[in-house]
């Protein structure tokens, strides 16, 4: 799933979204060409993982039926062998959970994928790509946090790019079937050198949802990565 060739992704972070109007907030995001987000965020955080809670299965069982934007359920929980399944069952089109939070993350992505979505493997800023590349193969996402997770409104932590050119390169030549996402502090100051990286998605929580126009936000962020992209050859 290289799509380095293809638009960039937005994936806009409902953590910034209103929680009371969730369905209308996904529709802010819904309108057509540029400004329509290519799937919808859904971080789920258990207080356990990471220090705070936001929503689980119920809330992301009525977005599905309140949207038809791709989710992209993003588990900053502890034991995803046993909770990330059921989000796949739901019909969330990618379910990520992360590498530090299991001891078989290839298990979990077989369990995703036999549940029927993509499997995604997340890792925190200050975690080594290198453990995890021979098992890239049973993913078809790659999440880069590119702050801790957690909260939403984080600066960007421009070290984790390292991250994303070794994977770019490694994508490239081993010929991975792999999308390269990157969630934290993604804005008009951080998505080009993200772009420049190799990174295919972007998620965007704040940018998207602190915006006048959450659909024109997206619009602007996509078009300010494939230019910058283009611009790195
Ligand atoms: O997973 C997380 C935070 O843990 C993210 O998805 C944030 O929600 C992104 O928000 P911004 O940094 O873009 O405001
Ligand atoms: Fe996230």
């Amino acid at each position: 799933m290289c799509d380095s060739g293809s638009a960039p992704m937005i994936a806009p972070s409902i953590l910034s979204a209103d929680f009371a109007n969730l369905g209308a907030e996904a529709e802010a995001v819904a309108g057509s060409g540029t400004n329509r987000a290519d799937w919808l965020h859904v971080d789920v955080m258990d207080a356990h993982f990471v220090p705070n809670l936001t929503l689980g299965l119920p809330v992301v069982e009525s977005l599905l039926k309140a949207t038809d934007i791709p989710l992209d359920c993003h588990l900053m929980i502890e034991d995803p062998g046993r909770w990330a399944p059921p989000y796949a069952e739901a019909g969330a089109y990618n379910v990520t959970f992360h590498a530090e939070a299991t001891d078989d993350p290839v298990a979990v992505a077989r369990d995703v994928r036999a549940a029927g979505a993509k499997a995604g493997l997340s890792i925190k800023p200050g975690t080594p790509l290198e453990p995890y590349l021979q098992i890239l193969r049973d993913f078809d996402t790659l999440l880069i946090m590119s702050v801790e997770p957690g909260f939403g409104g984080q600066q960007f932590i421009p070290e984790v790019l390292a991250k994303a050119r070794a994977i770019r390169k490694f994508i490239d030549s081993e010929d991975l079937r792999l999308l390269v996402e990157i969630d934290g502090g993604i804005n008009a100051d951080t998505i080009e050198q993200a772009a420049e990286a190799g990174i295919d998605c972007f998620v965007a929580g704040s940018a998207v949802y602190g915006a006048a126009d959450p659909g024109a936000a997206v619009g602007a962020l996509r078009a300010q990565a494939a230019a910058a992209r283009a611009s790195a050859g």
